[in-house]
């Protein structure tokens, strides 16, 4: 396999082990294999078993200058938070005491309402791109706050530390609760365009805006139907959040009485596009998924969050079934982990459960987990013709892992072969095994000023 380009210049070669998804397989594993990377940061070439001397002259790269992967590491693509919200990274880890709709009256309004302080965002910013660069997450779809200017600050920094994201400007124009932390529907409009068009002319290569109503209950309907316009004449991603919790989905039901269902209502203002990924969905029914099909519309299933504040159970096996796009996302703060691994695993709890409950039900493998957590969530945001997986011509967002890092949280034992070191690692790693993050071939992890 190779990019039949020869005006690139191979930058970086790897050989060892790497582990990645494809449509057909949730797990393939390429032992001696080789991967180069052309200096636009792209895959240029994957061979297995390479003969090193003719691949290094054909290919034009110095064979002293390969990286070597020991026997205890391994590339994996990077992984793909569907669904965080940035400006909650403050108070992650606490406040899951309550429901959903108490949980965000209480703590989250009135700290996102905060984010007016360049300052403040700039901290929390900072930290939260850090933090889940560190853990492995190349590409983070972010909710910010309803604050342009902060929310422009957060797509500076993924920008600066060079993590792929896509970046909301929340809209909102109802909230009762919290008065104080909500727009009128012209100035949402107007600072929804001037984020976009300031994003935008920033013109970072992996930094791009998303389209970001906070959810039906927090929106007018007309609002909605703006957001919709600017979506699709702008061909922007969308992000919300759909049937995560019971109560919301009644409200839903009284608040839009001429909509059938709560996709229904994001359908009927064009809100559900192939560019479109909605979080939770524990609640929609069959014919909501099959909706969500049609359009090409995606589900970010956030199983930490929907476990700590109770929630719901998504099944991911009928989600799957539907042939729905479908990612993992860390709903930070009402999940209380930043990294995917915790919802690779929470996701592997949550279908457990469903299969406690009914021993029918066809129970997610590891190898299932590791796809939603890198094709799965390239194909979510749409973005995989650009990453997901070790493809010729995709970038390079990969992850380089090392099992037996000292001090580190996992020990290995004699024959254990190189699909058990990942499951291993996916089970019992952390940050600490995850040595190098690279993102369109520039390694941006460890920090170049730490
Ligand atoms: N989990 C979660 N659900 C939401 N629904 C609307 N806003 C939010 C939020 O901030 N977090
Ligand atoms: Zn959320």
């Amino acid at each position: 396999m190779s990019r039949n380009d020869a005006t690139t210049r191979i930058a970086q070669v790897f050989s060892g082990t790497f582990a990645h998804s494809t449509p057909n397989a949730a797990l393939e594993i390429l032992e001696n294999c080789m991967l180069g990377v052309d200096d636009e940061g792209k895959i240029a070439f994957i061979e297995k078993d390479p003969d090193v001397d003719s691949l290094s002259k054909i290919r034009g790269f110095d064979a002293s200058e390969i990286i070597k992967l020991d026997k205890y590491e391994f590339l994996m693509p990077g992984m793909v938070d569907t669904h965080i919200h940035a400006s909650q990274y403050s108070y992650t880890g606490t406040a899951l005491d309550l429901p959903l709709l108490e949980w965000l009256n209480t703590y989250t309004f009135p700290v996102e309402a905060q984010y007016k302080d360049l300052d403040f965002a700039n901290n929390i910013y900072t930290k939260v791109v850090r933090r889940t660069l560190k853990n492995g997450t190349t590409t983070a779809c972010y909710f910010a706050t309803i604050h342009t200017d902060a929310s422009l600050l957060l797509g500076e920094l993924a920008d600066k530390f060079g993590q792929r994201a896509l970046v909301g400007k929340v809209c909102m124009d109802c909230n009762s609760a919290v008065p104080h932390y909500k727009e009128s529907p012209d100035e949402c409009k107007a600072e929804t365009d001037r984020f976009i068009i300031e994003l935008l002319k920033k013109e970072y290569s992996h930094v791009k805006p998303v389209v970001t109503p906070r959810f039906a209950p927090s929106c007018s309907a007309s609002l909605l139907s703006e957001l919709g316009e600017i979506a699709n004449n702008n061909n922007l991603h969308i992000q919300s959040h759909i049937s995560e919790n019971k109560q919301e989905v009644d409200i839903v039901k009284k608040l839009f009485q001429d909509c059938k269902s709560y996709t229904d209502v994001y359908l009927k203002h064009n809100l559900l596009t192939n560019k479109t990924v909605m979080a939770h969905g524990c609640y929609l029914t069959d014919e909501e998924l099959k909706i969500f099909h049609e359009r090409g519309s995606a589900i970010s299933h956030c199983p930490n969050s929907n476990i700590s504040i109770c929630s719901g159970i998504l099944n991911v096996r009928n989600v799957l079934n539907h042939k729905v796009k479908l990612g993992l996302g860390t709903d930070v703060a009402g999940g209380y982990s930043p990294s995917i691994l915790d919802a690779i695993r929470r996701a592997l709890d949550t279908s457990k459960v469903l299969t406690i409950q009914d021993p029918d039900h066809q129970t997610l493998t590891f190898e299932e987990a590791f796809r939603l957590a890198t094709l799965g969530g390239s194909e979510a945001l749409s973005l995989d013709d650009q990453i997901g997986n070790f493809v010729v011509g995709k970038d390079f967002d990969a992850l380089r892992v090392n099992v037996c890092v000292p001090g580190g949280p996992i020990d290995l034992f004699p024959g254990e072969g190189p699909k058990v070191i990942l499951e291993k690692f996916l089970n019992l790693g952390d940050d600490r095994n995850i040595t190098e993050v690279y993102v369109a071939g520039r390694r941006v992890v460890p920090f170049w000023n730490t």
